[in-house]
């Protein structure tokens, strides 16, 4: 199938328990919870997104014919070196794209794959790090994975909701926007006082990089 990709870039993971680590991230464009449009943001599903997925006009973004093609160019990104290899698939939603085709493709270049996702779609067999990030009146389906990752705070989506579920590990995520600081210092104070949640800082808007 032909993928659709807003960016493909050489970063280091910004977010969760991987933070820091070297990766080719992998953006897909496209959202089944927000078109992406700031017309229609406050009716979407998802209303804090941080991020422009539209279109293919980002930084290694493009159509790419298959998945041997969309492998080539994450390998490219990556550069020398067979071992430690990382792509981190987000979006967007990843899930609207990635299929078993682009799995094999990428484990055969010596990837690990691992994925941002919504949760509202079943994740396919193979993928080797899962992150979910719930959203507030979307279904979760993917309900098992490595770490969940809930960005904080949202009303009617709070970390009880979500504590009994099988992740390995559980992040907050204080929410980018205007009220910032305060989100910071609620987050904080929630991992303060519940021990099983951890603090996912945005390390990669810290300083200055995709
Ligand atoms: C842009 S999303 C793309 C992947 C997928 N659609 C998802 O929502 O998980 C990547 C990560 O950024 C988080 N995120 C989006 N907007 C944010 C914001 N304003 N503040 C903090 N995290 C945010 C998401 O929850 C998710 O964990
Ligand atoms: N450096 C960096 N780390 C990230 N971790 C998750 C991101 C995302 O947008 O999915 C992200 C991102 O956009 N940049
Ligand atoms: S689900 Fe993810 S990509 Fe889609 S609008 Fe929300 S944060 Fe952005
Ligand atoms: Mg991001």
């Amino acid at each position: 199938m032909t993928y659709t990709v807003k960016e493909l870039f050489l970063t280091l993971q910004g977010e969760g328990a991987q933070t820091g680590r070297r990766a080719v991230f992998l953006r897909f464009s496209g959202c089944n919870l927000w078109s992406g449009l700031e017309r229609d943001r406050a009716g979407a599903v998802c209303t804090f997104c941080d991020t422009d997925f539209i279109g293919t006009d980002g930084p290694g973004g493009g159509k790419f014919a298959d998945a041997e093609a969309l492998a080539d160019a994450v390998a490219a990104a990556w550069g020398m070196g067979a071992e430690h290899r990382l792509v981190v698939c987000t979006g967007g939603e990843p899930l609207l794209q990635l299929d078993p085709a682009l799995i094999d493709a990428l484990h055969a270049r010596e990837f690990s794959i691992a994925i941002e996702t919504n949760g509202t779609l079943p994740a396919p067999a193979g993928i080797d790090w899962i992150c979910v990030s719930p959203k507030a009146d979307a279904e979760l389906v993917q309900t098992s994975g490595d770490e969940l990752k809930l960005v904080y705070p949202q009303p009617n989506n709070s970390p009880e909701m979500f504590e009994q579920l099988d992740f390995r590990n559980f992040f907050l995520q204080p929410m980018d926007g205007p009220a910032q600081a305060e989100n910071i210092a609620a987050a904080t104070d929630y991992c303060l006082t519940h021990p099983k949640w951890r603090l996912s800082l945005q390390t990669h808007k810290l300083i200055g990089i995709p």
